[in-house]
């Protein structure tokens, strides 16, 4: 039977492009199977429809390398011409180069040639025990595809000496804990690449990185300034967490409180912060010395004359910030950035009173500061891409990820999950059971369901914050009496020790019973249980009634330009909220259930429930022309 000699690429439904070389019996990369390479990398560059490239080799072997049987001819021709030319146009242009997120699936071995093509991805996974080496001078020839620069950089100068100089490979195993490898996976690797969970897995992974690329502002050639000196006005929870992320990092934090009684707390927050990472072994007790020494706490802003950086974290009161903002817009120095933590208030609103609004930026970061990854960085149509560049770069120094975000209410993460408390308030007041409602919610994979989230947060917050949203998006809330009513009964959530359940030191949060009484009155107030009896409801339409809309939102969001890219909103949603990672993040995992059916749910929730199930514009017009949600738009009216 003849050999099937030839590379062929399959695009699933996720926009994931599978390129696959076949040519038995080890992949060797012959000159079909370079130009097929070429056409199919080519396409799926250029194809709109392709978001992503996975690289493997047919058989359960990436590729014994280039051909060696190309060497005999040349041997016995004379004719050096029969060599093609592959480092430039294929590995470099068109594969590392490549814009969309390119993943190397190795499974039985990867030499020569063959592990060179998988270093010019961005990324490698390979099965349990694959042979990966650089044999080329057994064959008294050098590694021609870029494998004597890219495998030092990947696993470092001694080690590549010693693979390429003595052609010694080494397994997966080895390969992963130089840096060769980025993930190993279990025996049924070619299923569980092209499982959603790996796919899901992937495209977070690239999303990730895909942050840090900022249009007009990592791309214009400017350098990050140092920044070696940051302030923190206020102590509180989240002043408190900022600052020990700051120390954790050896960067001086001076921390700013109104009076000696708050600034004690405050420093005592962040010793009880860094004991807590000492006792749970993520720290030494010598660096938590050495993170403690840099900080210095003030009652005036003397110190503020040298900062780099100041960050405001006080409580959310405009004219308070405002306050700051032109205080410290007086006594800072005129290279300091003037960062704000606040949530919820508008920056332009914030920076009214100052004349350095090119300076003004939101860090917005996520509670416990110095343990979420996710740190928001909110621009007005003023700040400057230096500014939003050393921000980006302090964030990166700190151990977050930075996800740069337009100023709206809420910014990206808060405004796109406002509907999340407000779809399960709904379901409760038309009659379902509130603990059901969060047992189904965390089996989704979110780590507390919607009630036990309000607890934790602070049922007082909660009222404040529905004021806000109230006022911005009031058009599209469901406004449930239910918070108020809670708080009116003393349960002010965890804070107090009761909420919807109940909170005692040492042991898991259990549902408090109680609590049903207040739902009732919840209930006679909404009045909106069809007929006064409870719905009856599947877990799944659970999830739809409260994600949905959360899609919905996050629609908006893509369509006013909040985030860069449709992918930026799935971080944020895995870091910032604790949406599953194994789901893609908010956007992902809306393309993978379909825009259509989350269009034509939410028009059928909405004739029945009202307007706070409406679809919005961006997921009608995507429904109807079967586009995907991240799909880039065409034209853009980007806030960014
Ligand atoms: C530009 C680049 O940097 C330059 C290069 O890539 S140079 C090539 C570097 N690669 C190598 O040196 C790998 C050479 N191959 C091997 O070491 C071994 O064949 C192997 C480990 C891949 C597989 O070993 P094993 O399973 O024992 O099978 P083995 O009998 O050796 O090979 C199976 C068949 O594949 C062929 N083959 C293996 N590698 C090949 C290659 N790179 N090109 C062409 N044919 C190859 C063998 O000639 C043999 O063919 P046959 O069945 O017609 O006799």
């Amino acid at each position: 039977m003849a050999k099937k000699i030839g590379v062929t690429m399959e695009v699933g439904n996720d926009g994931v492009a599978v390129i696959t070389i076949s040519n038995p019996p080890v992949n060797s990369l012959a000159s079909p199977i370079i130009s097929g390479l070429k056409e199919k990398f080519q396409d799926a560059n250029q194809r709109s429809d392709i978001k992503a490239i996975v690289l493997t080799g047919n058989g359960g072997r990436f590729s014994g390398g280039f051909d060696i049987n190309v060497f005999q001819q040349v041997h016995k021709t004379g004719d050096i011409s029969l060599m093609p030319e592959v480092s430039i146009d294929l590995v470099c242009n068109l594969m590392e180069d490549s814009r969309k997120p390119l993943v190397a699936a190795v499974e039985g071995l990867a030499l020569g040639g063959g592990l060179e093509l998988a270093m010019a991805c961005h990324a490698r996974v390979a099965a349990p025990k694959a042979q990966l080496g650089l044999p080329e001078l057994t064959l008294g020839v050098i590694p021609g595809f870029g494998g004597t620069q890219r495998l030092p950089r990947l696993v470092g100068l001694a080690k590549a000496t010693d693979m390429i100089l003595l052609s010694k490979s080494i397994s997966s195993e080895e390969g992963q804990k130089f840096g060769l490898v980025d993930a190993l996976e279990a025996e049924v690797f070619k299923q569980l690449v092209m499982s959603d969970t790996a796919k899901a897995l992937v495209h977070v992974f690239f999303a990730q990185r895909a942050t840090s690329k900022v249009p007009n502002v990592t791309d214009v050639g400017l350098k990050p300034r140092p920044m070696k000196k940051v302030a923190v006005i206020g102590g509180g929870l989240m002043g408190s967490g900022i600052a020990t992320a700051l120390l954790l990092s050896n960067t001086r934090v001076v921390l700013k409180e109104i009076n000696p009684d708050y600034l004690q707390k405050g420093i005592k927050s962040v010793e009880a912060n860094l004991k807590s990472l000492v006792s749970r072994g993520k720290l030494t007790q010598d660096k938590a010395g050495k993170a403690l020494s840099l900080l210095k706490g003030v009652l005036d802003y003397a110190e503020f004359k040298d900062v780099d950086m100041v960050i405001e974290a006080v409580i959310e009161n405009i004219q308070l910030k405002q306050k700051i903002f032109k205080e410290i817009e007086e006594i800072c120095p005129p290279h300091c950035i003037l960062a704000s933590n606040t949530s919820t208030i508008d920056l332009n609103v914030i920076g009214e009173k100052t004349n350095s609004k090119d300076r003004i930026v939101g860090a917005h970061f996520f509670s416990p500061a110095h343990i979420m990854t996710l740190l928001e960085i909110v621009r007005t149509e003023n700040t400057s891409a230096q500014v939003i560049l050393d921000l980006m770069s302090l964030g990166k120094a700190i151990k977050k990820v930075p996800v740069v975000v337009g100023n709206c209410i809420g910014f990206a993460v808060n405004r796109t999950f406002f509907p999340y408390t407000q779809g399960a308030h709904m379901l409760v007041n038309l009659g379902v059971d509130l603990f059901r409602v969060d047992r189904v919610i965390t089996s989704f994979g979110l780590p507390l369901g919607p009630f036990q989230l309000g607890d934790l947060a602070g049922h007082g917050i909660g009222m404040a914050v529905k004021e806000i949203y109230a006022k911005a998006y009031g058009d599209r809330m469901f406004i449930s009496p239910l918070t108020e009513l809670l708080v009116k009964s003393g349960r002010n959530g965890k804070i107090n020790g009761r909420g919807y359940y109940i909170y005692e030191k040492g042991s898991k949060p259990k549902p408090d019973s109680s609590v049903l009484s207040v739902v009732e009155e919840s209930r006679k107030l909404t009045n909106i249980m069809p007929g006064g009896k409870p719905i009856s409801v599947t877990d799944k339409e659970i999830v739809e009634m409260i994600l949905f809309p959360v899609v919905n939102e996050a629609c908006r969001v893509l369509d006013e330009g909040v985030v860069i890219r449709a992918s930026d909103l799935d971080v944020a949603s895995v870091l910032g909220m604790s949406f599953p990672s194994y789901r893609g993040g908010i956007i992902f995992w809306a393309d993978t259930v379909g825009p259509k059916y989350i269009y034509e749910k939410l028009k059928r929730l909405s004739e029945t429930y009202g307007g706070f199930f409406k679809p919005s514009r961006y997921l009608e017009e995507r429904a109807m022309n079967g586009m995907r949600l991240s799909e880039p738009k065409a034209s853009s009216r980007s806030r960014m």
